[in-house]
């Protein structure tokens, strides 16, 4: 149950938007495509989806095209969330479980399911209009999941969540995976995606930047993080031979050196100067390679 993409390209008059994408997106993978704004994220599931037309190349699962009129194979939740506001939360979730095939009984049942999770069971008859926001949010990905797709696209699910909601509805996201589904998410947020996916994707201008395994991008990335909190003064550091960048930080800097190696000359230059009280060499972050990537042209 694969879902491949392959040399797709979509263009809008003059522009592209999408350049020669091709990406593998195995069963039970949490994805993360990644991009700066307008880097081509909701086009590519809008092709995905059935929505847009492609320009040029393929996109399949599980080695066939896919047939939106018959398959309800995928859900979806838009970066502009599209409930109905004046319909009661159950109205509204009968309606599209219904689109997609299911019996009354059966969403009413799956609905009752997710709003006991999201500790919101007094949802059931309440008006959308009258939700938050946020709670909102729960019943968007509520109406994306309640047919129990093979593959979920969900368009940064996390936006405009207090912390509590992102904890929450980060676990139903890792259950809904472990139940077999594919799912793609796009987010801003490089934390989320860090602790969450195993394989990502940097779009810039359409065009992949890096692509591959988290753990392997890291490692190539080369680069690392060097933390250091002394009661001396750091700035010398600033200077330091193999010191990409220096950030001042509470108590210290936190540094980025080209090589591991770097580090011991470090900590050999701080002999001396005072009781260093943290020494610590850290993998990049997935927020200093998007910078890195993405940064010098970020628009
Ligand atoms: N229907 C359209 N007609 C013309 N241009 C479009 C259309 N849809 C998107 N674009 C352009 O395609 C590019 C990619 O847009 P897209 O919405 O896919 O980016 P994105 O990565 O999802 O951005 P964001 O993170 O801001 O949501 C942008 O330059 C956008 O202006």
């Amino acid at each position: 149950m694969t879902l491949l993409l392959e040399n797709v390209t979509k263009r809008f008059g003059e522009h592209t938007a999408v350049n020669n994408l091709s990406l593998e997106i195995p069963e039970r993978e949490m994805f993360g495509f990644l991009g700066g704004n307008g880097a081509g994220k909701t086009t590519t599931f809008r092709m995905i989806l059935g929505l847009l037309d492609k320009s040029a190349g393929e996109i399949s699962w599980n080695g066939e095209q896919i047939n939106y009129e018959k398959s309800n194979i995928i859900g979806y939740l838009p970066e502009e969330r599209g409930l109905y506001p004046k319909l009661k939360v159950k109205e509204q979730i009968i309606y599209l479980g219904r689109l997609r095939g299911m019996k009354k009984q059966e969403i009413v049942s799956e609905l009752e399911k997710w709003l006991e999770r999201f500790k919101v069971p007094e949802y059931m008859d309440k008006k959308v209009e009258e939700l938050s926001k946020g709670n909102q949010q729960k019943i968007q990905f509520i109406s994306a999941v309640i047919h129990k797709p093979k593959l979920l696209i969900l368009d940064e699910p996390f936006s405009g969540l207090d912390p509590v909601n992102v904890e929450m509805l980060k676990e139903a996201v890792l259950d809904v995976k472990e139940s077999g589904t594919s799912i793609v998410f796009s987010s801003h947020q490089m934390d989320h995606v860090e602790e969450m996916c195993e394989h990502l994707c940097i779009l810039q201008k359409g065009k992949p930047v890096v692509q591959g395994a988290l753990r392997k991008i890291k490692r190539s990335f080369g680069k690392k993080n060097l933390v250091v909190h002394a009661d001396e003064s750091l700035e010398f550091l600033k200077e330091f031979p193999g010191v990409v960048n220096y950030k001042k930080v509470m108590d210290g800097c936190k540094l980025q050196i080209e090589e591991e190696a770097v580090s011991q000359e470090i900590l050999q230059a701080l002999q001396g100067k005072g009781f260093i009280r943290k020494f610590e060499l850290e993998e990049p972050s997935l927020n200093d390679i998007f910078i890195e990537k993405v940064g010098a042209s970020y628009e």
